[in-house]
């Protein structure tokens, strides 16, 4: 049936992000990044366009980190010697990752800057 076949492929990708979860270092390491940065823009209450923005920043890189596992695999299944294609279809896979995360820094300055500025000036009225 149809829909056993589509509730049968969620599965398999929900399988997917665990693995990334629970194997891919990076990845925990992008969920600690992502819990902090829901957590600052709650705090600020950042505007409509500004969540936006930012879950889509999330998404990206989340993707990309888990597309660039499967390409890891599946160079390592392909060969377990030193090859250089195999080198460089990494390095590629890895280069995405990390144009996106670049990106997602200046993003988010963009986004959390003006919002610690005014809380930082703010702050300092207080204490005066
Ligand atoms: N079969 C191979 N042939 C040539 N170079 C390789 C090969 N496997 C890995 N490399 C090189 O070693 C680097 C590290 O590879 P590795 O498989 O450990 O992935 P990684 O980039 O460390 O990812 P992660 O830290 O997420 O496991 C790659 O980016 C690549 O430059």
């Amino acid at each position: 049936m149809r829909w056993k076949r589509f509730v049968a492929s969620v599965l398999y990708a929900l399988n997917g992000i665990r693995l990334a979860v629970c194997h891919e270092r990076n990845m925990r390491i992008h969920l600690v990044a992502t819990v902090a940065v829901i957590v600052a823009a709650a705090m600020f209450r950042i505007s409509k366009m500004e969540w936006l923005v930012l879950l889509l920043t999330i998404g990206a890189v989340m993707s990309l980190e888990i597309v660039n596992s499967a390409i890891e695999r599946a160079v390592d299944l392909v060969t377990d010697e030193y090859r250089p294609l195999a080198k460089e279809a990494k390095d590629l896979a890895a280069g995405a990752v990390l144009v996106f995360a670049f990106i997602s820094v200046i993003i988010g300055l963009s986004i959390f800057l003006p919002y610690l500025y005014v809380f930082f000036k703010n702050s300092l009225h207080f204490h005066k």
